[in-house]
């Protein structure tokens, strides 16, 4: 039993030799050892009879034994492997115990387990954009202003964008409301799309979305569009660019994951929104970094890109898109004529 286990090809491993001083060690102990035993006989033939084959084990445990660098290795990998072992469950639980805590903090958070795409989904996300419908596109970059608004969920685009509309006087469109809207529209036939993606946290197929921009755009008879989380993808930027009209600018919302879910999961005790929840928002934040980041180092490489620290209280982060917005569309303070009509008119009859 103790002969196979002393056998270990670890054990067997240790470099017997090189270690001088413990194989010395070693080969003295056992000497010392037969010496003893030797003159027990000497002394009583009969002494030790019964104990040979113990005697044996105890000199194949010298003879086996490694030496003491190669056991304390041993014995702090087998305690490093335990420990760290012991050290990721605490930590997962740790994590397991805060995620239920927010449950319970937040109870709109759904926990049930994700439906399967509705049927359609694979068909819609290989689908071309339906070009002739674009062939008409009364937009263009001459007689049209375009701004992209982007940013991590929560990062603050809809309350900028809000701000920037009324003062500036834009049509602010927010692709996520009018998926919503959709979505809600008793005869639509994208709604259970529509509501699958967003409680997963995917991009619709932007046939969809695109479409509905579109339209919007064009019933607003607006020239001066903030697009709010728009494009999601570079094949979403690259279709609208080629079918409706490129960017003038792209605002980006920099902001961390941290602050983001905060944010989130406080505007989910109101909203009502089914993806402000812990579940959804994970997945949201994977689609960004994944889908949403190229576009904004493509127009970050496009020299298109401002970034805005989204971090700060909402007057501060205003106060540099107001700065830009300004310069961007020549609107000074000063000058009556180029501010928005509504503000122009009450200070002209004040
Ligand atoms: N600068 C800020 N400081 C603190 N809270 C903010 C700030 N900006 C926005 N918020 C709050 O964070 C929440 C999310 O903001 P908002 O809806 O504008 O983000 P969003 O980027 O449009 O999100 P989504 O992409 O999910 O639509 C809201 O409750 C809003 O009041
Ligand atoms: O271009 C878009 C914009 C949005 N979506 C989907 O809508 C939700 C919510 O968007 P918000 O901008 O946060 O309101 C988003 O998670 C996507 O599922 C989209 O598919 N394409």
């Amino acid at each position: 039993m103790l002969r196979p286990l002393l056998s270990l090809p670890l054990v067997r491993l240790a470099p017997r030799h090189s270690f001088t001083t413990t194989a010395r060690w070693r080969d003295k102990a056992q000497r010392k050892f037969d010496q003893k035993i030797q003159q027990r006989r000497a002394e009583n033939p009969e002494f030790g009879q019964s104990y040979t084959r113990w005697n044996r084990y105890r000199r194949n445990i010298y003879r086996n034994l490694p030496t003491v660098p190669a056991f304390l290795c041993t014995l702090s990998l087998v305690w490093g492997y335990f420990y760290m072992d012991q050290a990721v469950k605490h930590k997962k639980q740790e994590k397991e115990a805060e995620e239920e805590k927010l449950r319970e903090q937040y109870p709109l958070a759904s926990h049930e387990s994700a439906p399967a795409p509705p049927r359609g989904m694979e068909e819609f996300h290989g689908m071309e954009l339906p070009k002739l419908l674009y062939q008409d596109s009364p937009f263009t970059k001459d007689n049209t202003t375009v701004i992209f608004v982007l940013g991590g969920p929560g990062s603050g685009k809809g309350t900028q964008c809000k701000r920037l509309a009324e003062e500036f006087g834009f049509a602010h469109l927010s692709a996520g409301d009018l998926l919503r809207e959709e979505q809600q529209r008793p005869d639509s036939a994208y709604a259970e799309l529509i509501e699958w993606c967003i409680r997963e946290g995917k991009i619709v197929p932007m046939v969809v979305t695109i479409t509905l921009l579109r339209e919007a755009m064009k019933q607003s008879g607006s020239n001066l569009f903030l697009i709010d989380g728009f494009p999601r993808s570079m094949t979403q930027g690259s279709e609208f660019e080629q079918y409706v009209c490129p960017p003038r600018l792209v605002y980006y919302l920099e902001c961390d994951e941290e602050t983001m879910t905060t944010r989130l999961l406080d505007r989910g005790r109101t909203s009502g929104r089914i993806d402000d929840n812990m579940k959804s928002i994970k997945k949201r934040f994977q689609t960004y970094v994944v889908s949403t980041y190229p576009v904004l180092s493509y127009y970050q490489n496009m020299h298109k890109r401002i970034t805005v620290d989204s971090t700060r209280p909402v007057d501060e982060v205003y106060a540099d898109l107001q700065r830009v917005t300004r310069k961007i569309l020549s609107v000074h303070p000063e000058n009556p004529f180029t501010k928005p009509a509504s503000t122009a008119s009450s200070e002209a009859q004040s």
